[in-house]
């Protein structure tokens, strides 16, 4: 009966054994450091899952991975059938087991904007899309994290809603960047990190840091060794002649690009020169570093990037699955739910994108899930200059990545380094983003074969599913299970009752 909520296959070879692992595991006691019995669909904290694909030291291959008390205790690599004979286990066939993705880009805008966009209906939609750890944004909720009181307010907003793990930005702005003592109290306070505009960002109480701010706040976050995340794209001094003018149709997908080109990210990044020295060893932030987000540009504000790294500057970089799947050339005229910032380039600079991951100057992938109320898409207008940017995508990160990195030979590995290990490390988060001994028991089960079209009857958790780019698009990547902390969080279209993830702050 444990058995079937989880729908493991036990093989028939076992039947015997399984069946007294089953009435041993239906008898295990609840465990409290789970946090008891409607955390998990699998109501059990000491079990084995195995199958024919386990991700595990950078490799692929038959193995068992024992959970205990919501870690991981041992893996048997291997012949794992032989092994596992009268132990309890769950067996995944040749799914794929591999750890949960962590996700350090995603707007949950609570409090303050529930309707676009909540911890609940993220973290839902989040661990039916394999992810196990969110690094909720400083903005669009309001108010704005940027202090240990709005931290707080999170925090109290957050209580018993998330069905994942959560830890949070601050926000770097212009009222705390010069004022060491306040980013140390919201440092003190325990995000994991800080983030910051180098252009308006679309919310008020969100302003825009110029790098005098960014070379200030580095060396405050030097002495916390965590990271600062940049929107880097900067409205460069002297507009050349292809901007933007009035007469523009603002439906045409070509009008947007030409209002947000290239050089906005290289302008950023340019500004970003001597912040990004301070970081190098004897530099004046040594111990700082520096996160681009979202990077859309493949030329030469990768190319900067690349200098920099070379050089010895403590910089890494992201993008987001929405650069990766589609190109300017597909962007429908007025489909505005396409819109993000910076914008979806042509197919050349997709491609190119690629390329820089498989060669690792692009380091990790996180979603930008950033979505807003429908109405201010202005999905019936299609006003591409005047509807809200950010893409919705949070529940199928996964499968995107894999249905489209397929075709340029993506291994189940990369996407563990991408989504996972990278992840981990940016945000200092030990003990997560592996499926190794003692590690957090994170982990996502897949079918990476089953494919799915993402129609009107296919269930989304996270809020507003029309405004999803998503939408119609047929996918393979099929989450089977999603465990966080040893807990069973998402089976077979279900989640568990309760919400046990819980909040991480730094220390
Ligand atoms: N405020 C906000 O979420 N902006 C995000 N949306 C987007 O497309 N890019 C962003 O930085
Ligand atoms: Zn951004
Ligand atoms: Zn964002």
């Amino acid at each position: 009966m444990a058995m079937a909520a989880a729908k493991g296959r036990v093989l028939p070879l076992l039947a015997v054994a399984a069946a007294l692992a089953a009435a041993l595991l239906y008898r295990a006691p609840f465990s409290k450091s789970l946090g008891g019995e409607g955390c998990s669909l699998l109501p059990h904290d000491h079990f084995w899952i195995a199958s024919e694909r386990v991700v595990t030291l950078g490799r692929v291959g038959p193995a068992a991975v024992e959970v205990k008390g919501g870690l991981i205790n041992a893996i048997a690599v291997g012949d794992y059938r032989s092994f596992l004979l009268r132990r309890p286990v769950v067996d995944y066939g040749d799914a794929v087991i591999m750890p949960g993705l962590i996700d350090v880009h995603a707007h949950l805008d609570e409090p303050g904007r529930a309707e676009w966009e909540g911890f609940s209906t993220g973290t839902r939609a989040a661990a039916a899309g394999g992810i196990t750890t969110l690094v909720d944004m400083p903005l669009n909720s309001y108010p704005s994290t940027v202090s240990e009181e709005t931290l707080k307010l999170k925090l109290d907003a957050a209580k018993d809603k998330l069905h994942v793990d959560v830890g949070f930005w601050g926000g770097l702005v212009p009222e705390n960047a010069l004022n060491p003592s306040a980013l140390e109290s919201l440092l003190n306070a325990g995000v994991l990190g800080l983030k910051s505009f180098m252009c308006p960002s679309g919310i008020n109480d969100f302003p825009m840091t110029n790098s005098t701010h960014i070379e200030e706040g580095l060396v405050t976050l030097a002495k916390y060794k965590r990271p600062l995340l940049i929107h880097a794209e900067r409205i460069p001094d002297v507009q050349n002649e292809d901007g933007i003018d009035g007469e523009l149709d603002p439906k045409a997908y070509t009008t947007y690009l030409k209002s947000r080109p290239p050089a906005w990210e290289e302008a950023a990044i340019k500004d970003l020169q001597r912040a990004m020295k301070d970081t190098e060893i004897g530099g004046r932030s040594e111990g700082a570093h520096i996160h681009i987000v979202h990077l859309s540009d493949a030329k030469t504000s990768l190319g900067l990037l690349k200098d920099a790294k070379q050089n010895g500057a403590r910089v890494s970089v992201e993008t987001c699955p929405h650069y990766l799947a589609f190109s300017a050339e597909e962007v429908p005229d007025g489909d505005t739910r396409f819109k993000c910032a910076p914008p979806i380039r042509d197919s050349t600079n997709r491609d190119n994108l690629w390329e820089a991951l498989l060669d690792g100057h692009i380091d990790m992938l996180s979603s930008d899930h950033s979505p807003s109320a429908p109405d201010l898409k202005l999905m019936e207008e299609g006003n591409f200059l005047r509807a809200w940017g950010g893409i919705s995508s949070l529940q199928f990160v996964l499968p995107v990545t894999w249905s489209h990195g397929k075709k340029y030979g993506i291994s189940l590995n990369q996407l563990a380094s991408w989504w996972s290990e990278r992840p981990a490390m940016l945000a200092g988060l030990k003990k997560k983003g592996a499926v190794l001994p003692g590690y957090r028991a994170d982990i996502v089960v897949w079918k990476p074969e089953a494919q799915f079209h993402l129609d009107d009857s296919h269930p989304v958790y996270h809020k507003h599913r029309n405004i999803s780019a998503y939408l119609g698009k047929q996918l393979s990547g099929k989450i089977l299970s999603t465990f966080v902390g040893g807990n069973l969080v998402f089976a077979e279209d279900k989640h568990a009752k309760a919400a046990c993830g819980a909040p991480i702050l730094a220390k």
